[in-house]
């Protein structure tokens, strides 16, 4: 029998469990049967040369987009199926709808609705997805946006502020929905280089003092060395490597991420 069809061993262990998962975009196969985990309260850096599928690990667990093949838990409930009469069946909208609470996503190209204040931006989803009244999501929109330091422009549009701002509006905006895992696609990508710094900040500081559980993918491998509880190195669709950031930065063990890291480098 295929082991996909059980939940993880032990499902309070881990907050994301990745069994056996296959991804494909037509011919291409970009998650490989992967198999991958992350526990609660770990901060998780995703490294890799461009393509090898981790966005697309990120994607997946925001369900925008499927999967092929495997199975997924997150908080110990299946996240692509449900469970009816002992057998995984694909999830509704519903199931899914209700899994995406669990998770706050930071893209690179921060998607802050251009039409709406930095306030009304915050409250949106705390009003219409979880119910709050206008007041209580007002309420946590003041605090998520002390939390990034941008108390004083919650009036203005995002046209008027720094991509800098604009990125830390977008991590109010995921926190204010209390997920327990926070997903960063890149998130300082986009931005002019004098900008990174006050995103990082903020991010490290998120992971410093909260117990969230954090999955990020970036390219700023000194960030990643200081906020990574466990550095994994991606490759067509696979870890090929992965541990502390001091040994896989330091003393990588693989020939691939040696390449990877020595280019970089080179290129940075
Ligand atoms: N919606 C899509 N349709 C077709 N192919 C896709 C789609 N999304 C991603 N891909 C392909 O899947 C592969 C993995 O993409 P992914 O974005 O996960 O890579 P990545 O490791 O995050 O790369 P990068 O560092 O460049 O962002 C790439 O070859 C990409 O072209």
């Amino acid at each position: 029998m295929n082991d996909a069809t059980q939940p993880p061993a032990d499902p309070g262990q881990a907050i994301i469990h990745f069994d056996k998962v296959v991804k494909r975009f037509g011919d291409v196969t970009v998650l490989d049967s992967l198999d991958f985990e992350v526990a609660k309260g770990e901060k998780v850096t995703i490294i890799g040369p461009s393509g090898s599928g981790k966005s697309t690990v990120l994607r997946i667990l925001m369900t925008l987009e499927t999967i092929d093949e495997g199975v997924i838990h997150v908080a110990g409930k299946p996240l692509w199926h449900e469970r009816r009469n002992g057998a995984l069946v694909p999830a509704s909208e519903e199931h899914l709808r209700e899994m995406r609470k669990e998770m706050g996503m930071v893209f690179q190209q921060f998607n802050l609705f251009p039409h709406m204040t930095v306030r009304r931006n915050v409250t949106e989803a705390p009003v219409h997805v979880l119910g709050l009244s206008r007041a209580e999501a007002n309420e946590r929109a003041e605090e998520y946006l002390a939390l990034v330091g941008l108390s004083d422009q919650a009036d203005k549009f995002p046209s008027q502020l720094s991509g800098g701002q604009q990125q830390r509006v977008a991590i109010a905006r995921a926190l204010a929905m209390r997920p327990n895992i926070m997903l960063f696609d890149e998130p300082t990508s986009a931005l002019d280089p004098e900008l990174v710094g006050e995103v990082l900040s903020v991010i490290q500081r998120l992971a410093e003092e909260h117990d969230l559980t954090m999955l990020l993918v970036t390219h700023e491998m000194q960030f990643a060395k200081r906020v990574s509880d466990r550095v994994c190195f991606f490759d067509k669709g696979r870890i090929v490597e992965q541990g502390p950031p001091e040994q896989v930065f330091v003393e990588p063990h693989e020939e691939r991420t040696r390449d990877f890291l020595q280019n970089f480098l080179n290129t940075a």
